[in-house]
């Protein structure tokens, strides 16, 4: 019983590594896209937390493939360089001068930083932009208007990232598209993310972001809706009940399982090891959605 109760952590560590079995099992080989975004980019040590669970992944034998976004720093360089940033409905209107600032920030700093720190946890990792091996090409969307080279996803080629799979490397993408008529586009990092999810068949497409996950609100008490599948999460869409920043995310995943990525997930990237404690354990912590989830779909 002493000895027992002597050992009662480190028993405690096991389970929670046997836990993690079946998932390791049943991933194993399987790709997995994770937007890479909001707070867990911002902060020094959350960054470096969210790189180690994805080497960990790669060395248990899943496929990680990170998409990152860029905000502030995009907005921090413009006002260094003296641009100003004019908004429409939230997006960023980019004219020229200010998509080759969004271009270089997001491929000269934001890209490289992320594959030195892979590296430097053990991993290897390579950094491309969608303009490399055509991974992405894109128009210019006009659905707000003509707000300059803000694009629309209309081809995704995904021999370039299946090459690197392939050889063993962690793809590391910045969501700068081509157009055919020779310019660049800046195109949404979850828009991105969720096509080349369907496009590599992913096992799961996993948004980090700076929520819980999906909130349904009761008499005003919120709780995490932990999973869903199409038909609720369709219906939860249209409900009205759903915050509206949220609306493109949800949107993004419905999409994503729609087109045969297995399961989506939207995850708490302000939470340290949220990648580990949603792949690796039977309750996750954020919110799940599949075409159909059912409670002993864990295994
Ligand atoms: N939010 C949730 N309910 N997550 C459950 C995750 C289950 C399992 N770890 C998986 O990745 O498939």
């Amino acid at each position: 019983m002493i000895r027992k109760q002597k050992y009662g952590d480190e028993i405690a560590k096991a389970h929670v590594l046997i836990e993690a079995l079946p998932y390791i099992k049943k991933f194993s080989g399987k790709t997995v896209v994770i937007k890479y975004g909001g707070s867990a980019m911002l902060d020094c040590n959350l960054k470096r937390m969210v790189m180690q669970d994805i080497v960990l992944m790669k060395f248990v034998g899943l496929n990680p493939v990170i998409v990152h976004g860029g905000g502030p720093e995009i907005n921090k360089m413009l006002e260094k360089l003296g641009i100003e940033s004019k908004f429409v409905n939230g997006l960023r209107v980019t004219d020229e001068a200010t998509m080759e600032i969004v271009e270089m920030v997001l491929m000269g700093r934001i890209n490289k930083e992320i594959v030195s720190l892979i590296n430097e946890l053990g991993g290897q990792a390579i950094g491309i932009s969608g303009k490399d091996g055509k991974l992405l090409k894109a128009e210019k969307d006009i659905s707000n208007g003509d707000i300059g080279y803000v694009g629309k996803i209309v081809d995704v080629n995904i021999d370039v990232i299946t090459m690197m799979l392939e050889k063993g490397y962690i793809p590391v993408i910045a969501p700068v598209s081509f157009g055919d008529d020779g310019k660049t586009y800046n195109v949404n990092a979850d828009t991105a993310a969720g096509k080349i999810a369907e496009a590599l068949k992913a096992e799961k497409l996993i948004l980090l972001t700076d929520v819980e996950g999906i909130l349904s609100n009761i008499n005003d008490k919120s709780s995490l809706i932990s999973r869903m599948d199409l038909e609720h999460a369709k219906e939860f869409m249209n409900s009205g009940r759903i915050n509206g920043g949220m609306i493109p995310k949800l949107e993004c995943c419905i999409k994503a399982v729609e087109n045969g990525v297995k399961r989506a997930h939207i995850i708490d990237g302000r939470l340290t090891h949220s990648l580990l404690l949603e792949i690796f354990t039977d309750e996750g912590i954020g919110t799940m959605i599949g075409k159909e989830c059912f409670d002993d779909d864990n295994l």
